[in-house]
């Protein structure tokens, strides 16, 4: 019997050496490499000139963030990306990123599968993994994404101005559509539905989007707990208020058979979109290059005006408050 075969469990230092080679296979032509990566007691990095580092983190739990048996690509994929897309909106370049990984001993399949999962975002964003931390206990991820932004040019929450439009990339509800589907995986093979369980299993952070919004957008966020939830974090941090028109809401197939109570609940307040939402002036005039440019379609839903609090409004002007905004770790029964 080969070693490899009566020790099919990876022992701590082979996990990390596993996971270093799995990263190196995607990430070796990274725009800039680490001076120091995985192997010593820290990385060190260097910021290119000019630029400021931009860092975040979040972590997935089994159970919360995605079911214990899902597949091994999807998680180590959605870790990136989650953090990618807080970077997206910061309107940062992504350059490296470190992995504390937490759980049962894995086995060398569900290992590879993960890293792969990761590697293809890594790789196709150009980000390195740098780093990380290895323990058991029950199963978490978490992701730290470092990029870089050029000087003062960083997106914020708190910077949005009376008389904005507020616009919303892609399709927000879709993740949390796919996530409410009864059998857990798409039925039909139709685009609509297939492209919600990717954006659910599998969402791609709109880094572009982010980049193309730097001296344009006044205020970003991404949306990660939900429309309503993350539109309210830019209106608390700018000191305002908005309208937002219910029906401006980007419509989809996989919404059909809903009451539009119900549909209005899931995209506004139904989270993992992973979509930006941001204000422009008028002055920034139509938005159909800035989609071209970032490969992802752009809708106004609403203006920002003085005062606060979220009016949702349908199309005869009711008001309508959402079942609730968002999802909140430490409230019970989110949308
Ligand atoms: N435990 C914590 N300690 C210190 N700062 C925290 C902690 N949790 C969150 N923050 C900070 O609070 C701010 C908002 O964090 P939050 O996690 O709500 O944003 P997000 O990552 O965009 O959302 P989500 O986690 O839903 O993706 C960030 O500046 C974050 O660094
Ligand atoms: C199995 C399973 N149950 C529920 C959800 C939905 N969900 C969990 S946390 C969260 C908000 C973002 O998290 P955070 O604020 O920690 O970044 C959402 C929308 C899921 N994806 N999988
Ligand atoms: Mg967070
Ligand atoms: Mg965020
Ligand atoms: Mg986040």
């Amino acid at each position: 019997m080969s070693a490899e075969e009566s020790t099919p469990k990876p022992g701590e230092f082979d996990l990390i050496r596993h996971l270093a080679d799995a990263a190196g296979r995607y990430d070796n032509d990274v725009p800039r490499p680490a001076a120091v990566g995985i192997g010593d007691d820290a990385a060190v990095l260097d910021v290119d000139p000019g630029c400021q580092l931009v860092v975040t983190t979040d972590t997935l739990v089994a159970g919360v963030h995605f079911e214990a048996d899902a597949a091994p690509g999807d998680i180590g994929y959605k870790a990136l990306a989650v953090n990618l897309s807080d970077l997206a909106a910061m309107g940062a370049t992504p350059a490296w990123h470190f992995l504390n990984l937490t759980g049962p001993p894995p086995d060398r399949e569900w290992l590879g599968a993960f890293a792969a999962g990761m590697g293809e975002l890594a790789g196709s964003e150009g980000t390195q993994l740098a780093g990380g931390d290895t323990t058991g206990g029950p199963m978490s991820v978490t992701v730290t994404a470092l990029g870089q932004v050029p000087r003062g040019q960083a997106l914020l929450r708190s910077t949005a101005q009376p008389g904005d439009r507020i616009v919303v990339s892609g399709m927000p509800g879709l993740a949390a559509r796919a996530l409410r589907w009864p059998e857990r995986s798409p039925a039909l093979e139709d685009a609509a539905t297939t492209e919600a369980f990717r954006r659910l299993h599998r969402p791609r952070p709109r880094l572009a989007l982010g980049r193309c919004l730097r001296g344009v957008a006044h205020a970003c966020i991404d949306i990660s707990d939900g429309l309503a939830a993350d539109l309210g974090h830019i209106l608390d941090a700018s000191g305002l208020g908005a309208e937002l028109w219910l029906d401006r809401l980007p419509d989809s197939p996989v919404f059909s058979g809903m009451t539009l109570e119900s549909r209005w609940n899931l995209q506004l307040g139904g989270g993992d979109d992973y979509e930006l939402c941001f204000t422009v002036p008028d002055a920034a005039g139509d938005l159909s290059a800035l989609e071209e440019a970032a490969g992802v379609a752009l809708t106004v839903i609403g203006r920002i005006r003085k005062g606060a609090g979220l009016d949702c409004i349908d199309a005869d002007g009711a008001a309508f408050s959402p079942r609730t905004a968002g999802w909140d770790h430490f409230r019970s029964d989110p949308a």
